[in-house]
């Protein structure tokens, strides 16, 4: 029996995948792995030497852990594929935003164990940030099995369940959001004469610094900020700009937009398979 199976593994499935074997989760032959395409599959096989499974069924039948790393639209039809594999010692992990755990345990049609967690891309280089909840039939040491896991390839932060729309706007979609302050920052930065390459370091090692300020010294943001900007001098004058432009609202309404649509394509599926109007 293999400790962990990947059935899908994309952008987020090898993120996670290439973070556990970097930081020592898991060694590559207790790992399986299924993608739909063969080319796919081949090229994990060769980067990361891991096992290559024939097709769902055979990472259910072969790994106690199972993420579920498939786009949302292929969760029912790898669900109906793995159930009757999937024993009662398996743990089912599922990180797309439409599931939640009861309607993934009417799924599988049985009590199955799940773990609901959101975690994001960052995950590929050890930097990740999860948020994650458990069914009530997971005992103790499973959910700290499943934790080490998420641990190995950043940090994780156990919430209810109804907070994972949240999580899902903070964690999983804020790195989109950011790769697109970076870009805007340095196509400003190209406009005032920086070359290219340059401009994309400067903003995103400025993203970096500020993100372990705030980590690092525990103040307040806008503490931060308020210390950068001099009296009449630079700084200033882009922040007038920028709640000019509604930057802090844009953000927020981002966050509420794609909570909001979590939310929905959760409710969706609860009452398609929990039958509640
Ligand atoms: N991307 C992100 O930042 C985040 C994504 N998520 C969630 O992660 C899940 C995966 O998303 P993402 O990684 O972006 O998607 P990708 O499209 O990058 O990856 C999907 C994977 O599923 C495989 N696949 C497709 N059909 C099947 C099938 N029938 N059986 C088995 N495997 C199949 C694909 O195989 P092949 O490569 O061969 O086509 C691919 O490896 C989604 O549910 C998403 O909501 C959660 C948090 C963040
Ligand atoms: O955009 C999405 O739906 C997925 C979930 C969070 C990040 N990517």
């Amino acid at each position: 029996m293999k400790k962990i199976g990947f059935i899908g593994c994309g952008n987020m499935g090898e993120a996670m995948l290439s973070g556990a074997l970097n930081y020592g989760f898991v060694k590559k032959e207790d790992v399986i792995v299924y993608t739909k395409s063969i080319e796919n599959l081949e090229r994990l096989n060769k980067k990361y030497n891991v096992v290559m499974a024939k097709d769902s069924k055979d990472v259910a039948e072969n790994a106690r852990i199972n993420v579920l790393a498939v786009k949302p639209d292929i969760y029912s039809e790898v669900i109906e594929e793995i159930k009757d594999k999937i024993s009662k010692d398996s743990i089912v992990i599922a990180i797309a935003p439409n599931f939640s755990i009861n309607v993934i345990k009417s799924m599988f049609d049985k009590d199955v164990k799940v773990a609901r967690a959101m975690p994001n891309t960052p995950a590929m280089i050890g930097c990740g940030i999860t948020g994650i909840c458990f069914s009530d039939n997971m005992t103790i040491e499973e959910r700290k099995e499943i934790l080490k896991f998420f641990t190995s390839f950043g940090e994780v932060i156990e919430v209810k369940e109804d907070l994972m729309k949240a999580v899902g706007s903070v964690s999983g979609s804020s790195p989109a959001f950011i790769y697109m302050l970076i870009e805007a920052m340095s196509d400003g930065a190209v406009l005032l004469g920086i070359p290219r390459k340059d401009a994309y370091r400067f903003a995103a090692k400025a993203v970096e610094g500020a993100a372990k300020m705030v980590l690092e010294t525990g103040k307040h943001p806008g503490e931060l900020k308020d210390a950068v900007c001099s009296p009449g001098g630079t700084s200033i004058e882009g922040i007038i700009k920028l709640e000019e432009k509604g930057f802090r609202s844009g953000i927020i309404e981002a966050m509420l937009k794609s909570a909001e649509k979590f939310y929905s394509m959760e409710e969706k599926e609860e009452k398609k398979y929990m039958k509640i109007e």
